[in-house]
């Protein structure tokens, strides 16, 4: 369907801004996106290179995760998208990268606590790391447990205005209302990851002022957005 290999390709695309953008090296890291209507999910097919793959190499998944429509074995962080999709109705891409400052803050189980407008533009707070996970849920349905623990570290918040979550031990996931999206907030994310790093060591006692993060935010988010070509005049 024509649908379908629209997503494949836009996924296909978002996985290869992974690699451009910096955010993973070797297969690390995972795209996918989902198209509502059909209750379909196309996502990177587990463990091969980025070079090697191509767009119909994309798999196709029901919400379920059972393959619908391709001979590759999908993500094996495929549940973990799942259960992002099922939990956060406006979510339309998840996105999974081990950039290297964001996956520090994951290691060192901090979040990326909102210091500056660059980030106040895209999250409306901090980035928050998640829990441990316990031995049972590792044991167990790892990678459906593993979105559980993200969807419980967004908690009540609106998930696309705190779109990604450092996975303790692990690294970053992030989303948005497109594959495209997600991977942005990738970026933004490891950027905003790397000038927390350099703004503790310039002083550690740096606050946010938090007029300025509603302000950042709701001019790209609000519903009266403003920003770029947009909005009223
Ligand atoms: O870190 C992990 C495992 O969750 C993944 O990003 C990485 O191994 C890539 O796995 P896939 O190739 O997507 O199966």
């Amino acid at each position: 369907m024509a649908s379908l290999r629209t997503l494949k390709e836009e996924v296909y695309e978002a996985n290869l801004a992974l690699v451009r953008h910096g955010l993973v090296l070797l297969t690390w890291g995972n795209v996918s996106g989902i198209d509502r209507d059909q209750g379909l999910v196309a996502i990177k097919p587990s463990g091969v290179p980025y070079d090697d793959m191509t767009a119909d190499d994309m798999v196709i998944v029901d919400l379920d995760g059972k393959v619908v429509e391709g001979t590759l074995k999908p993500s094996s962080d495929t549940a973990t998208h799942l259960v992002l999709y099922n939990r956060f109705e406006g979510v339309g891409g998840v996105a999974h990268t081990h950039s290297t400052h964001g996956a520090a803050y994951a290691q060192a189980g901090r979040p990326i606590k909102i210091l500056g407008t660059t980030q106040a533009d895209y999250f409306a707070d901090d980035i928050p790391c998640t829990r441990d996970m316990t031995k049972e849920e590792i044991e167990g349905a790892f990678e459906h447990e593993t979105g559980n623990v993200i969807v419980e570290t967004v908690g009540n918040r609106d998930p696309l205005h705190v779109p990604g979550v450092l996975l303790k031990n692990h690294a970053p996931f992030t989303w948005g209302k497109t594959a495209a999206e997600a991977v942005r907030n990738s970026v933004v994310l490891e950027e905003v990851a790397r000038m927390g790093l350099m703004t503790a060591q310039l002083n550690p006692q740096a606050e946010m002022n938090q007029h300025l993060v509603k302000k950042h935010f709701e001019r790209k988010h609000g519903p009266n957005a403003y920003y770029g070509q947009g909005g009223p005049n």
